[in-house]
């Protein structure tokens, strides 16, 4: 029976933290929603599993919808019989002013009839760091990266404190490096003082190993709140916790789709033009004719399994920024919507017509693919890079069921050569 629960604000999310789990030792499922926790096959899965992850779609998601949709998994996660919860955000604090990550903080707090957690983005393996309770991405401030020009939740601070307290009811605190450094009890005792009872603590952390510091100084938190790097702390039950094996052949179909319009990415996707077949989405041509536009990208895939097997071509966005369109013309659906829907309904028609390996670029995206195959459950499998997984995904769509190697690649991380290196950890 698990005894960890974990709820993630994207999909992306999900598997960087189910990753980070299985490594440390836990026998972990990610489960799409509340609900596969307790249906059918998914529900004896989860009773095998140390650690359930929930991947939500909430990062973006009204305040209202986010919160319902977090405390419905907290509650499943509970009747499943987890005793300890995680919530995980983003390693860039991707969010609003007005959310989610504090009112969901602030409503799983409620719930567990608790005052007080911990606010650890910090993701090292990947260049995010705390420290004085400001947020950096390798060496820059937050607001100096390119998340100040993320499409959905651009960061214009690098201030925990700043960017977390307009979403909060509780007062956020912050606990430095100088006291982390000092080790877990010290950290533990700062964390229990009366006059942090309330509160949301940002932790500093810059170094794996302050995270596990972090992580030693919170194991009596019923919740505690971040990136996946708070979980290289946490050492599970089964060291040797198996990986999924793939559910592909080497040879098989595949395809990227790229939603994503963060740096890393588009460097991903420059490499990746030169190398694969690839075809950039006509946002005024799905405005003009979603079907129809869909259709030519899938007949392109499919033309281009033909024409050059062995080269998983490429659906992509955004080249560069300029390619990112913030407003409507005349008030017709956002880019973002037509992007999402978009490379959604290329991955259904795509499986339907043989595709058993699909890589995703960005959380969002991901969410929108994710949901539109019908997935229910994702098993971890190899890894690719820090945070970047394959997994086996069993869902139902177009009234089949199917099974497919599916990787969520979060907008910033992997390296340049991710699109087309990927698919050796599959052999
Ligand atoms: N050309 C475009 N114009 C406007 N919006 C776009 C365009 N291309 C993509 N988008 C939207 O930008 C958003 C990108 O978010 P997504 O979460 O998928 O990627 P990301 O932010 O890079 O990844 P992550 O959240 O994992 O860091 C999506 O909603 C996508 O539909
Ligand atoms: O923490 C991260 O950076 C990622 O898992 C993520 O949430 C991006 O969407």
């Amino acid at each position: 029976m698990p005894t960890l629960g974990a709820i993630a604000d994207d999909f992306t999310g999900a598997t960087d933290l189910a990753t980070m789990l299985v490594a440390r030792g836990h026998r972990t499922v990610v489960t799409v929603g509340p609900e596969s926790l307790s249906e059918g096959p998914e529900g004896t899965a989860v009773r095998d599993a140390d650690a359930v992850v929930v991947a939500l779609k909430s990062r973006t998601a009204p305040v209202d919808e986010a919160v319902g949709t977090s405390l419905a998994a907290l509650r499943a996660l509970r009747r499943a019989g987890c005793e300890r919860f995680y919530f995980k955000y983003c390693s860039t604090f991707d969010s609003t002013p007005a959310g989610n990550i504090g009112p969901v903080t602030d409503a799983l707090l409620a719930e567990l009839g608790e005052r007080r957690t911990v606010v650890v983005p910090a993701f090292p393996a990947t260049g995010r760091t705390v420290y004085k309770g400001r947020l950096f991405v390798h060496d820059e401030l937050l607001d100096e990266s390119p998340m100040r020009h993320h499409p959905l939740t651009p960061m214009r601070d690098s201030h925990l404190g700043r960017l977390l307290t307009p979403q909060t009811r509780h007062p956020v605190r912050l606990v430095g490096l100088d006291t982390v450094r000092q080790g877990g009890d010290t950290l533990r005792a700062a964390l229990d003082a009366p006059e942090l009872a309330d509160s949301l603590v940002v932790v500093d952390a810059v170094t794996d190993e302050d995270l596990v510091t972090v992580c030693a100084a919170t194991t009596h938190l019923a919740l505690v709140t971040g990136a996946a790097g708070l979980a290289l702390g946490l050492t599970g039950p089964h060291p040797d916790a198996a990986r999924a094996t793939p559910a592909s052949r080497p040879g098989d179909p595949g395809v990227v789709l790229s939603g994503s319009a963060s740096s890393a990415t588009r460097a991903q996707v420059a490499h990746a033009r030169a190398r694969l077949p690839h075809r950039k989405l006509d946002i005024p041509a799905l405005r003009a004719d979603f079907t129809g536009e869909v259709a030519r990208l899938v007949a392109y895939v499919r033309r281009s399994w033909e024409d050059e097997p062995g080269k998983p071509p490429l659906l992509h966005s955004v080249d560069d920024l300029g390619d990112v369109e913030r407003t409507a013309p005349g008030g017709g659906p956002a880019a973002s919507e037509l992007v999402e829907r978009a490379l959604a309904a290329c991955a259904t028609a795509l499986v339907a017509a043989g595709a058993r390996r699909i890589l995703v670029a960005g959380g969002e995206t991901s969410g929108a693919v994710v949901t539109a195959l019908g997935v229910r459950t994702l098993s971890i499998g190899a890894p690719i890079a820090p945070g970047v997984t394959w997994a086996r995904a069993e869902g139902r769509a177009h009234g089949r069921d199917h099974t497919v190697d599916l990787a969520l690649k979060s907008g910033n991380f992997g390296d340049t050569d991710i699109f087309t290196e990927a698919w050796s950890a599959l052999a």
